[in-house]
């Protein structure tokens, strides 16, 4: 049996199953009861103009750059990436945003924010982040398109939470949902919320990390 959220006809927003809101689903209590503030999905973060304000400044930084199919063993097909690390005045201040809405103040993050463009083929096998380029919390956007990216237990496959991650959402993973399950961005075939079919188009992520564990921080953050 599967626990979510009541999908409103026509509508990808969705009103919640209990506390739980209509943007996450998983395979029942147990799974929700311990990614409960673990994995955050918060719709509407980014304003319609703050949205274009980041895709204007990624468009020609990316264009410039070919789509990636060829890593067989990779997790991530049909991608270009870079990490960018000067951003607009505009720009700071929502990554700002994000970083006060995902990260304790005193948590050193990694000053590159990474920046994922998924052609409307591509998409993200199962992976866990490494330990040793990401600390214990990921924060990220969405702009473009809407897509669903599950989480899977790794000790147990039994165990899933879908994320509904449309364009100016911020997700955040830390704790079990970081460390304990997989994550993936479904491919556009299997692109389903429940039985809500979500067309996956072209999408960028915009992804703040905080620094590995055990790593000697940056001096000056
Ligand atoms: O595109 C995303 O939101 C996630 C990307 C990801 O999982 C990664 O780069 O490790
Ligand atoms: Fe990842
Ligand atoms: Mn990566």
């Amino acid at each position: 049996m599967v626990w979510s959220g009541h999908l409103a006809l026509g509508a990808l927003r969705a009103p919640g199953l209990g506390t739980w809101p209509g943007w996450l689903r998983g395979s029942g209590p147990t799974v929700l009861r311990r990614l409960r503030g673990a994995a955050v999905v918060r719709p509407g973060f980014l304003s319609s103009v703050e949205e274009e304000t980041l895709r204007r400044e990624l468009e020609p930084e990316l264009r410039r750059r070919r789509y990636e199919y060829d890593h067989w063993d990779a997790a991530i097909h049909g991608f270009r990436e870079t990490e960018k690390s000067h951003w607009s005045e505009a720009s700071q201040a929502i990554l700002q945003r994000v970083r006060v809405a995902a990260f304790p103040p005193a948590l050193a993050q990694l000053p590159m924010v990474h920046v994922l463009d998924l052609h409307q083929n591509g998409y993200i096998k199962p992976h866990v982040d490494s330990i040793k380029f990401c600390g214990g919390i990921i924060a990220g956007l969405s702009l473009l398109s809407p897509s669903v990216m599950r989480l899977i237990d790794t000790q147990d496959p039994q165990e899933w939470l879908e994320l509904l991650l449309e364009p100016g959402s911020l997700y955040i993973l830390r704790g079990p949902a970081r460390y304990d399950f997989s994550h993936q961005i479904l491919r556009d075939e299997e692109s389903f919320f429940g039985e809500h079919r979500v067309p996956r188009g072209r999408r960028i992520s915009v992804i703040c990390r905080s620094f590995p564990e055990g790593e000697p921080g940056p001096s000056s953050r």
